[in-house]
């Protein structure tokens, strides 16, 4: 049995190598002739698995992606082809979450805010969504749900896209469809960035082409510029340079970056294919993981705005993020570098709080 997975990924060794052959590569340049011998292979988000890529894979019989999107992978292919497919819903979701709420504290630094008192927008309120979601209300803020696919089920307050882009500030948090009754391809289009105020903010930690990155160069060099957080681009790796002075916090697809996201990604995989395989499973996911370096944090008060702030950026600062994205910007391959060397990051669950815990559960720590 021979196994090809994304050198990017972690724990495929700890987890595959008793039982395959484990070779791996940058999942950028896969080959279709590096898959003439390979019976699974693993990917990352980078990887278009599509008929060219497949065309000499014939003892292939499980593909797997260690992310929640699934939008580089032809499933219909796959099925047509009988190769089983599985892919790591909600894997990164918790870092995500953590990403959106050091966010929101950096933002309301920016801007002189005070949370409590603004509206969040969450477009898409699936795994990603709903957690950001629950931290900002951990926050105090107000927040509006937009997602159309799940209002139609009725099963809880929904909001119009036009009333979310009406909000303080705006999450996107969907997957990337160009066709169906709800595509996301440019959901923030030219005419809906034309229709916002100059004080709004937007984040985006899903995937790039969901916003016009072009229309909204053009919104930037005008007269009332937003306020943007990117962590996703349009034409990923390549970035529209231009833009980057115009946002606050620019990163290269790292949202779900976190140790545990990933460490979760690799392991769905492995379920899934042991399952597939009759397999019983040797390890679980808490094995994987080495403890978090800050443990326990006792406060003496309940974590206000300032001091969620001050807490989560001792365990994730997205300002060196944006710094090393900025430094790098321009270099050949700097996209994929910046994500391939990134740094070990642990989630906010990673650290335990005691004394005068407040919200800090409902932020993401431990209490
Ligand atoms: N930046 C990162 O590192 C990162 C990490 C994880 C996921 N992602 C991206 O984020 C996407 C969302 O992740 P998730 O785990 O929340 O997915 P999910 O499938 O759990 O939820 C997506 C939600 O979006 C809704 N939706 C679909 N079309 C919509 C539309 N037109 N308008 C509003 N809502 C719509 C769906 O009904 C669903 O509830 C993924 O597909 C992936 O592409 C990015
Ligand atoms: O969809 C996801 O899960 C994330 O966007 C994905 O994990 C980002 O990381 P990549 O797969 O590109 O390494």
């Amino acid at each position: 049995m021979k196994l090809l997975a994304d050198e990017n990924m972690p724990f495929v060794q700890e987890l595959f190598g008793d039982r395959a052959e484990v070779v791996t590569c940058p999942g950028r340049d896969l080959r279709p002739e590096q898959l003439r011998d390979i019976d699974v292979l693993l990917v990352r988000s980078i990887t278009r698995v599509d008929a060219a890529l497949l065309a000499q894979a014939e003892r292939l019989s499980f593909v797997g992606t260690a992310t929640i999107g699934c939008d580089h992978i032809d499933t219909d292919l796959l099925a047509r082809r009988g190769i089983a497919f599985a892919s790591a819903p909600g894997c990164n979701k918790v870092a995500v979450g953590d990403y959106v709420l050091a966010a929101l504290l950096r933002v309301a630094e920016h801007k002189g805010w005070a949370l409590q008192d603004k509206t969040l927008g969450v477009v898409g309120v699936g795994n990603t969504g709903a957690e950001v979601a629950a931290r900002a209300r951990a926050l105090g803020m107000r927040v509006l749900l937009c997602d159309p696919p799940k209002a139609l089920q009725k099963t809880t307050d929904f909001v119009d896209l036009q009333q979310a882009l009406a909000c303080d500030i705006v999450s996107f948090h969907v997957p990337l469809t160009r066709d169906g009754d709800h595509p996301t391809w440019h959901l923030l289009n030219r005419h809906a960035i034309d229709r916002l105020n100059g004080d709004q903010v937007l984040i985006n930690a899903c995937r790039g082409d969901v916003w016009d990155n072009q229309a909204l160069l053009a919104r930037q060099q005008g007269k009332a510029p937003l306020t943007l957080v990117m962590d996703v681009w349009e034409h990923e790796p390549e970035v529209l340079a231009p833009l980057v002075p115009h946002v606050l916090l620019a990163t290269p697809h790292i949202a779900g970056y976190s140790l545990e996201g990933k460490a979760r990604g690799t392991f769905a995989l492995y379920r899934a294919w042991c399952e597939q395989q009759q397999l019983g499973m040797q390890l679980t996911p808490e094995q994987l993981l080495p403890p978090s370096s800050i443990g326990t944090i006792h406060l003496h008060e309940a974590p206000d705005q300032a001091l969620a702030a001050r807490l989560v950026r001792l365990v994730y600062d997205i300002e060196q993020d944006d710094a090393a994205f900025r430094q790098a910007l321009g270099q050949p391959g700097f996209f994929d570098r910046l994500r391939k060397q990134y740094p070990q990051r642990r989630e906010l669950g990673s650290v335990q709080l005691t004394g005068l815990t407040g919200s800090g559960e409902a932020l993401g720590f431990k209490v």
